[in-house]
């Protein structure tokens, strides 16, 4: 088989190399074609995933974040391909890798690279582009993309929490005017944060949206709404264990697409944790669209 590499040498801590390096041992001792295509810049890893299906490639292997990942499948769904795809989670958080199990020892990722179950799984589309865990709006939702690369390189995941504790000041806690339009649920509501999820998993938090599942066809929709500083503290401290949907204040729903717009002042998008743009937005889920290696 050939198996083309697309690297982030620069995403999370920079200590995937010695990971890569004995699965590529492995894949050579094994007989098998393997090509590397580095990133350097944003979009590089788009370009890379296009190439490799008109290369025709048998398997696709992703190293980084959650941004490596969305940017492979926005070149996956742009070139129309089905490469089964493995990702080897080089990034800080890995909230999608995580949520499908991919933290593999070097042996176990080589045995799925080559003869792994291929999962068909949704992704997530917004404003012409795709996605494959999360976008989002409201607090604490720009904390990853504008966390430092040099601190997420010196400090991991710490780095995202010490950037959320900077963020979190009255001043900022200001909830957003927005308008929802779904199926499902419609209407003017008063939110501190929006969410529309694909997988469990997000902001390192795997119980984010609790329900979710790559398999329904649907996207999760967490709506935060104006509440007490009080209550909110006590559904922020619910999160970890997927407790916070219950709140009376928290609107969790699924469905197949829907939009949000701000009613007020310009508000930030955030998808698969890089900055996107401001809204209006419309997310809609892609079933079936990406052929996960697992
Ligand atoms: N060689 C490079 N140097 C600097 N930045 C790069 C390079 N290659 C890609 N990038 C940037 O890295 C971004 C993706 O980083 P990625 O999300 O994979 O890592 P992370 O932020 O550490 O992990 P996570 O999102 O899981 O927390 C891309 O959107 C791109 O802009």
């Amino acid at each position: 088989m050939h198996i083309r590499f697309i690297y982030n040498p620069k995403s999370g801590r920079e200590r995937s190399q010695e990971k890569v390096s004995n699965v590529i041992k492995y894949l050579f001792e094994d007989g098998h074609e393997v090509s590397m295509r580095f990133t350097k810049k944003a979009h590089d890893a788009t370009e890379f995933a296009i190439e490799a299906e008109h290369d025709k490639v048998d398997r696709l292997v992703v190293v980084g974040g959650d941004g490596t990942v969305n940017e492979v499948v926005c070149g996956i769904q742009e070139s129309n391909s089905k490469i089964p795809v493995m990702i080897m989670p080089g990034g800080t958080t890995n909230d999608f890798a995580i949520y499908m199990g991919l933290q593999k020892d070097d042996w176990d990722t080589y045995k799925t690279i080559v003869s792994g179950k291929i999962e068909s799984v949704d992704c997530g589309k917004v404003a012409g582009r795709y996605f494959m865990n999360v976008g989002a709006c409201g607090i604490l939702t720009d904390v990853a993309h504008n966390t430092p690369v040099g601190l997420k390189t010196a400090f991991g995941r710490a780095a995202y929490v010490m950037k959320a504790l900077t963020e979190l000041t009255p001043e900022n806690l200001k909830p957003i005017k927005m308008k929802i339009e779904s199926e499902e649920v419609s209407g003017e509501y008063v939110s501190y944060m929006a969410l529309v999820a694909n997988s469990k998993s997000v902001g390192g938090f795997q119980k984010m949206a609790p329900l979710a599942s790559v398999h329904d066809g649907l996207l999760d929709v967490l709506v935060v709404r104006e509440m007490p500083i009080s209550d909110l503290v006590t559904v922020f401290m619910k999160i970890r264990a997927g407790e916070h949907v219950k709140h009376p204040n928290v609107m969790y729903f699924k469905t197949k697409k829907i939009s949000f717009s701000s009613l007020e002042e310009e508000v930030e998008l955030d998808v698969d944790g890089e900055f996107f743009g401001t809204l209006p937005a419309t997310f809609e889920v892609v079933h079936k669209a990406i052929n996960l290696l697992v």
